[in-house]
């Protein structure tokens, strides 16, 4: 069977505008930037090819130099895909200034020269792709996943076939120029444009898919309205807390707190100045708190803190931080003052389990609304409390 060189560069054409086109209705209007960029960069490649096509029916330096800017445009969104989906990838400088210079050359060097044109359009083109490459292992971070070594296979194959191209036209034959001459390495790389554009698809696929399930994740564990961890997801830190300072035998102090007369606020100003409340007080919170501190909202007007590495004596300091600063700020945000009880329990020797520990920082709270609100009061294990 022969393979018409032709028939496989509109191929590769077809299928990549198909695929941008697919990509869109599938993710759907609502999608990261990450999303977006691999979708473009699929789309700049449809463009790449289809000017590689047009450039064999006239004006063929300029249709080649818009296929060379195309080309390390689909590069360089590609990069910023991966950047979104796996953190900053290294090399987006590069890129920037390849699609620039690289059609910029390509067409001012190609006006004289031929040959320039070749190793220089074919350089650039396989530079953009191994700065992709490595950008899909390069940081190592989360390197289990496999849709990385997909794309890291394609790329590196496709620029081989480029550099293959470039040393072929710049060294040997000036008949490997042109893309459509039906020599074998023209032949290969439209064969594994199409082949590669198949598992470029399904990895961006994955990846897409990963993102969506992170997001999931995120929102399993994060209390809408606050945006500190709910329940569930400061359980689950919590818990890795609280058995990091058993092994260690490190100190650890929880704090549960509680809005005092929240329902009045609701029933006096309305629930939306409730929610506003409410979010006011998490916002304090974050800002009081000290980075490797704990927060979250564990239902209604009910927070808990927990202190890494911290003992007894800075709960007071802390209680005393964020109550000043609640009267203060509520005052001026919201019109009216707020305040809160606020229960302390420190780690002990016998404690088994961090639902203990929270029990004993529940009875505390508990406590403080008792014998009048507005304070803090320590756990001194079983049963017994300070008032502070
Ligand atoms: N606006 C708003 N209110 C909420 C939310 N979650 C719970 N609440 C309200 O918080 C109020 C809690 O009332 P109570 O449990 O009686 O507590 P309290 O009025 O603060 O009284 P004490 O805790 O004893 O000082 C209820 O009216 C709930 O409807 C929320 O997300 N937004």
């Amino acid at each position: 069977m022969q393979l018409d060189i032709l028939t496989l560069l509109v191929m590769t054409a077809v299928n990549l505008l198909m695929v941008s086109a697919a990509l869109p209705v599938i993710m759907g209007p609502r999608i990261s930037v990450a999303a977006r960029c691999a979708q473009l960069s699929l789309l700049a490649q449809s463009i790449a090819w289809w000017a590689v096509i047009a450039a064999g029916h006239g004006y063929e330096l300029v249709m080649m130099t818009l296929a060379v800017g195309f080309t390390c445009i689909s590069q360089w969104l590609m990069l910023r895909a991966l950047g979104g989906w796996l953190g900053h990838r290294p090399g987006e400088r590069w890129l920037r200034a390849l699609v620039v210079l690289a059609p910029l050359g390509y067409l001012i060097g190609g006006s004289f020269n031929g040959v320039f044109r070749s190793g220089w359009g074919n350089a650039c083109v396989a530079l953009a792709m191994l700065i992709v490459a490595r950008g899909t292992l390069m940081p190592l971070r989360q390197s289990t996943r496999p849709w990385r070594w997909l794309l890291f296979g394609c790329m590196l194959v496709m620029a081989g076939l480029v550099v293959a191209r470039g040393v072929m036209g710049t060294f040997f034959s000036e008949s490997y120029l042109s893309f459509q001459t039906p020599q074998a390495v023209n032949l290969a790389m439209a064969a594994g444009a199409n082949l590669s554009l198949v598992l470029v698809t399904v990895a961006i696929l994955v990846a897409w898919r990963e993102e969506a399930e992170g997001k999931l994740r995120t929102m399993a564990m994060t209390d809408g309205l606050t945006g500190l961890f709910n329940r569930r997801g400061w359980t689950d830190r919590a818990e890795a807390m609280f058995a990091n300072a058993q092994r260690y035998q490190q100190p650890l102090t929880m704090i549960m707190l509680d809005l005092d007369h929240f329902k009045r606020i609701n029933d006096t100003h309305g629930h939306e100045v409730g929610d506003q409340a409410l979010k006011l007080f998490a916002r304090l919170l974050r800002e009081t708190r000290r980075t490797g501190d704990l927060v979250g909202r564990l239902g209604g007007e009910e927070f808990c803190i927990v202190l890494s590495n911290t003992h007894k004596s800075a709960s007071t300091g802390f209680d005393q931080r964020l109550r000043g600063r609640l009267r203060e700020v509520a005052h001026k945000e919201l019109g009216f003052t707020m305040d809160f009880s606020a229960g302390v329990a420190v780690l002990k020797d016998g404690d088994a389990t961090l639902a203990g520990l929270l029990a004993r920082a529940d009875l505390a709270l508990y406590q403080a609304k008792n014998s009048g609100r507005g304070r803090m009061v320590m756990s001194e294990g079983g049963l017994g409390a300070t008032v502070i």
